[in-house]
């Protein structure tokens, strides 16, 4: 059966769709039982699927998680209330007092402020590496060194990594391996494919696809999915069965919209490449994207996400072009139908080990408008940036 088809049929068990096309929308605190016998029995099947209590989820959680299992090709997957809990509580999972663990340099943002900020609290130190290190992680790998986390590609600056050698490492020094998949969603790309042991992606982004739900999704290979699975519900992660509604529905498209995504953000990278204002652009499928021959081994295609370097600016010449934009809003997310826009004047605060000598950055995330009216908006808006 072809992804294309897969991505329709999945997660519409008859015991979680009633003989309807979607699942139900079984929203639950309190499951009640017929008799001790059953509540016995879901005492002891609470793990796999029964209906138990809320918090281990209903038959619409059922149903998504088995369309996300398929989608990432895992053993089992967890759901939590957004993207940073998916990354949280993953790493909370694995990691003690006393361990260490190795997070690339390009991570998101927050996940570097959870780092700093909580596991420094327990105990539990980082290392940030190279996103391009590659095998060369060896070096760093220390004897209490638990987890190796990677984002590919890394967020704003978009670097590839080459994830197959740093897993082949990790795997010989007993290292779990954890891989932010937003970018490559499942779809363009499955990390347990490659050897990864989580992947986790925040489906508030693409699987939704409009904007409208918070999620995180962690899906685990069979090593570490028990492990996940209960650290995930004793820290109480759970998702409302309405959200999780959404996300399965806003999954059946996400193929149509990634094509659509890609096609215009191309499009878009491909005339931003030549202003003359622009250094140089980061879109993984572009040669001047680091990373970009990893990205084309690995992956069956990209999305709308991409940045771009200036080879000059300032704040003010930044504010500018920011408020001149009409189409490309300015907001903290991306992977909707709308597209979006966001600056950086600068990375070096968020690179402690590679820093940042180049100029500005500018990230777009390619809606679903007219390509034609996003270029024109470009076009007027960088007329103002200088
Ligand atoms: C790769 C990746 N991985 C995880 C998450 C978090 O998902 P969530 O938003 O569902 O929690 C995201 C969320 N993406 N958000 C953005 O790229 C833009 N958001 C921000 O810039 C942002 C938002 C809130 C606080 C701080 C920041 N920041 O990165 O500076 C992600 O891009």
């Amino acid at each position: 059966m072809k992804k294309n088809t897969k991505l329709v049929s999945a997660g519409r068990k008859a015991q979680y769709t009633q003989g309807v096309v979607n699942p139900v929308v079984q929203r639950a605190s309190t499951v009640v039982f017929d008799s001790v016998a059953d509540m016995h029995e879901a005492i002891k099947e609470r793990g796999n699927r029964t209906l138990f209590y809320g918090r281990r989820g209903t038959h619409t959680h059922y149903a998504l998680q088995d369309a996300i299992i398929e989608l990432e090709n895992g053993a089992g997957c967890a759901l939590y209330p957004c993207g940073a809990a998916a990354i949280s509580q993953s790493l909370l999972s694995f990691l003690k007092t006393g361990d260490h663990l190795l997070m690339v340099d390009t991570a998101y943002e927050p996940t570097r402020d959870f780092c700093d900020k909580i596991l420094a609290g327990l105990g539990i130190t980082t290392t940030y590496y190279d996103p391009m290190i590659g095998a060369g992680i060896e070096s760093l790998i220390q004897d209490n060194t638990k987890v190796l986390f990677l984002e590919s590609p890394g967020s704003i600056t978009m670097e590839v990594q080459d994830v197959p050698s740093l897993v082949k490492v990790a795997k010989e020094h007993g290292v779990i391996t954890m891989l932010d998949n937003t970018y490559g969603n499942g779809w363009h790309y499955k990390p347990l494919d490659h050897g990864v042991d989580i992947s986790i992606q925040a489906a508030t982004k693409y699987i939704v696809g409009h904007s409208d739900v918070m999620m995180g999704v962690a899906v685990a290979n069979e090593t570490y999915w028990p492990e996940l699975r209960e650290h995930s519900y004793l820290l109480g992660q759970c998702t409302s069965a309405d959200d999780a509604y959404l996300a399965l529905r806003g999954l059946r498209t996400m193929p149509v919209r990634l094509a659509q995504h890609e096609k215009a953000a191309l499009q878009v990278a491909n005339w931003v490449k030549a202003h003359p204002l622009v250094d140089h652009v980061r879109h993984p499928a572009m040669e001047t994207c680091p990373g970009h021959e990893f990205f084309k081994r690995d992956f069956s295609g990209s999305n709308g996400l991409f940045s771009f370097v200036m080879n000059k600016g300032s704040q003010k010449a930044i504010n500018a072009f920011l408020d001149a934009l009409e189409h490309f809003k300015m907001g903290f997310s991306w992977g909707g139908f709308e597209s979006l826009v966001t600056a950086n004047k600068t990375m070096s605060g968020l690179r402690s080990t590679t820093g940042w000598h180049e100029g500005p950055v500018i990230r777009l995330h390619i809606g679903l408008e007219d390509v034609d009216d996003l270029i024109a908006d470009l076009a007027q808006a960088l007329k103002v940036y200088e």
